[in-house]
């Protein structure tokens, strides 16, 4: 079922765009990953998906309907409101506004999730939280809404590592229990990546939704007549003929698909492979991650090609320039 439709969507502060794309559709279950640089627009967008903001323009449906608040869908902010009260008083909250009698063991069992253990923190006061106490008790606080959405912006900011497997592993017993979509942001990469199975990416307030894996956007450079070039870091150039026209700020892409291993023609680079995972979505696919220059490119395989394929192997890595996309 599609929860989110958005669709011709600007989003403007005092005549300052901030947000402008064409279409997003978000089903149910789905757990997205949502990445880009400071001043993207990320923050933006996910509070137009918990009804917290309308749009300058465009439309945003909500299982086909116009709506203007769900409360289905939970947000988890980086700055954690807690009332003015204990854990316990905090996490009964929750109830209320289910309008469900409170469980003590339902609480028990989302604290220990998030890494609080109930005997210490149960009867903690709000003042006696550290910051990534706070986080926990936060999210804590939004898993006993058993939320059909659960929007998560910068969730491990605070948290050390045992506090970030805790919310992993949150994150996949919410999607388990109540099929709930989740939708992070996130400036962690590699978190992101084994914490969704599809990855969005803004841009100067663009929306890439390729697989985030294919595409690079930025550190694209002009020559001195207009031409586009891709500068890897490590000395090694891409050049982009006929692209004068293309403004750079529109975000320039090459898909995964226009990605290839080992080309026979053209221009290519060496890199490496520094990951080959199993694909979590198809179990059809693998996954190489590849390293050029400063980037980690992506690449999907077939499952059947994956003797061809070791770690730490050098590869040639080549790009259909046709394959350009323009992000705008
Ligand atoms: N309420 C607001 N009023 C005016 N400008 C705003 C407001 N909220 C955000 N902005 C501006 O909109 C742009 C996008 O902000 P947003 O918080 O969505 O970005 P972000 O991608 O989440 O950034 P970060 O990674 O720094 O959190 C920024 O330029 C920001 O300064």
């Amino acid at each position: 079922m599609i929860l989110y439709k958005l669709s011709n969507i600007t989003q403007r502060y005092h005549q300052k765009v901030v947000l402008d794309f064409k279409s997003l559709e978000i089903s149910e279950g789905e757990i997205i990953g949502i990445s880009g640089k400071n001043g993207s627009g990320k923050s933006t967008l996910l509070r137009l998906l918990a009804f917290l903001e309308t749009p300058s323009e465009g439309e945003i449906f909500y299982r086909g309907e116009r709506v203007s608040a769900s409360d289905e869908v939970a947000i988890l902010l980086p700055e954690v409101y807690l009332l003015s009260r204990s854990v316990r008083a905090n996490l009964e909250y929750m109830f209320k506004i289910r309008k469900k009698s409170p469980s003590i063991e339902k609480i028990k069992e989302v604290m220990e999730l998030v890494g609080l253990e109930s005997e210490k923190f149960l009867h903690r006061e709000h003042y006696e939280l550290s910051s990534g106490e706070r986080q926990r008790v936060g999210l804590a606080q939004r898993l006993l809404l058993e939320p059909r959405v659960l929007l998560l912006d910068e969730p491990t900011n605070s948290l050390d590592s045992a506090g970030t497997e805790a919310f992993s592993k949150a994150i996949e017993w919410v999607h388990h229990h109540f099929n709930t979509c989740v939708i992070t942001i996130s400036h962690d990469k590699k978190w992101l990546d084994s914490n969704s199975n599809r990855r969005l990416k803004l841009h100067f307030g663009s929306l890439i939704t390729q697989n985030d894996a294919n595409l690079f956007s930025h550190n694209w450079s002009e020559t001195h007549n207009g031409e586009k070039f891709y500068e890897f870091g490590n000395g090694e150039v891409l050049l982009l003929p006929n692209s004068r026209q293309i403004d750079r700020r529109e975000g320039i892409v090459i898909t995964q698909d226009h990605l290839l291993l080992e080309p026979k023609v053209g221009q290519s680079f060496e890199g490496e492979i520094i990951g080959i995972r199993l694909e979590p979505k198809e179990k059809k696919e693998l996954m190489l991650e590849l390293k050029l220059g400063d980037e980690i490119l992506k690449k999907l395989i077939p499952l059947e090609q994956a003797s061809e394929y070791k770690i730490f192997q050098k590869i040639r890595i080549g790009f259909d320039v046709e394959g350009i996309l323009r992000v705008n």
